[in-house]
Order: structure tokens, then sequence, then C-alpha cells
């Protein structure tokens, strides 16, 4: 499905998004597995999916007709979430129609900037960019660079935002009364409906949810400490 930029962000305003992903070693991690989540998801409503990996985005866009986030994890340290502009362009070629990338302050891989790495993706792709922040720092540096979106997906992760127990509902009301000019998306630890609520009425333009949907080893291990304790 061929979406407009504005048709995009529009689409996702006050709306779920689910992440989709399984990691290395991991029974479900097979692209056909991935795709059949992601059209579940859509089927229960979510307006966006977003994805991990060349090949589950490939597979993600022949299953749904929701727009599609699209990633590509390089490693699990430092700078891993799409790390260069070469990831983020075949991000875009495999099909995602927003392309996830690292949107920290930290020096990328490839030596560019945020910056010119979003005007390259913007001038050789017709994708958006949503730019994963850790802090709010990063958030307003991300949308001065050119950002489509800002997540706060690496909230917690980055040694600048404590890793609160649920999302950070404080760093996302901080991003949502600074002078950032995009949407924000809230992402990482919502564990619960009422924490999604949370986060949009902190001023979150859409709400992406993973693990509480898409990771049953969790979910199981969260139900088996609660009846082994
Ligand atoms: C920090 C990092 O690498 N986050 C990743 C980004 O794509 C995923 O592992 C998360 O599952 C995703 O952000 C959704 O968050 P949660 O699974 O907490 O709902």
């Amino acid at each position: 499905m061929a979406f407009t930029q504005q048709q995009i962000v529009e689409s996702l305003a006050g709306r779920l998004i689910v992440s989709v992903q399984a990691y290395p070693g991991e029974p479900m991690r097979d692209p056909r597995t991935m795709a059949q989540v992601a059209a579940s998801a859509a089927r229960g409503g979510a307006a966006a999916v977003r994805v991990q990996g060349i090949a589950d985005i490939h597979a993600a866009r022949s299953a749904v007709e929701v727009p599609v986030i699209g990633l590509w994890k390089d490693g699990d340290t430092g700078v891993y979430i799409t790390p260069t502009y070469q990831h983020a362009y075949a991000v875009a070629l495999a099909g995602a129609h927003v392309v996830a990338l690292d949107g920290t302050r930290r020096p990328r891989p490839d030596g560019l900037t945020l910056a010119q790495t979003i005007d390259r993706l913007h001038h050789n792709t017709h994708a958006l960019v949503m730019a994963d922040c850790g802090s709010l720092d990063d958030a307003l540096a991300a949308s001065a660079a050119g950002a489509d979106l800002v997540g706060t997906t690496l909230a917690g992760y980055t040694g600048e935002r404590p890793k609160t127990n649920g999302p950070d509902l404080e760093l996302l009301e901080a991003m949502s009364q600074a002078d950032i000019d995009v949407p924000i998306i809230a992402e990482g630890r919502i564990h619960t409906p009422p924490q999604a609520s949370a986060a949009i009425a902190a001023g979150a333009h859409a709400v992406v949810v993973g693990t509480a949907i898409t990771h049953p080893t969790t979910i199981t291990s969260w139900f088996v400490n609660a009846v082994e304790g």
C-alpha cells in the first residue's frame, strides 16, 4: 500500500503501533512468523507495525495494509538501531514507509551526523524518518536534524535517563512541552493498557507496544514469576 507522508503521520494520531520482533536464536525469528504476528496486530487495530530486519520488512509489507516502520538492528550495544546510512537505505529499499534509526547524539559508526543521514535518506528515498531517542536533548537535536518523528525508544538504554519500570512518562511530558515541532512517539516498556493511555495523556502522538503484545517468552516469564514467586 502506498501512502503519502502526511497520510502516514495523520493515520498514527492517537493510535497504537505494534512492534513485532524476535531476537537472534529465538524460536519465532522467522520472517513468515513475524509477518503473521504483524497481520494479527493489524487485525486487532494496530495503526502501523514496527518490524526489524530486511527479510521481516519485506514479509510484513505483503502481509499488512498499514504502514510499516522498519529498522535494522546490528548488534546490541552502542549505536545499533539502523546505525549507518547504508542500513537505513536498505531498510527503505525493503519497503519501510518509515525508517527508524538511532536518534541519539552519540557518534555514528559511519562518521555521518544524524542530519547528514536524514538528509541523504530524504534525498534518495520517499521514507519518513523516526529518530529513536534516549533523552530530551536527543529529541531536540533529532527534530532540528530533520527527523519526521521522534520516539522515546532508547530512554533508559543510553545512560541519560533511568530505566523506569514502565514508560518514561516524565521524559514524554518534557518532550511534549519542549520546542519540538514533530510528532512524539512513546515507545519502551509500555506493558499495560493504562500505561498506553497514560502515554497519550502525556502528549504522545502514538504509542508503540512491543514485548507486552508480541514477545511470548517475556510475557510467559511475567506469569511464571507471579505464579512461582
Ligand atoms: C531498546 C531497544 O532496542 N528497543 C527495540 C527497538 O526496536 C525493541 O527491542 C523494543 O522491543 C521496542 O522498542 C518496543 O519496546 P517494548 O518491547 O519495551 O514495548
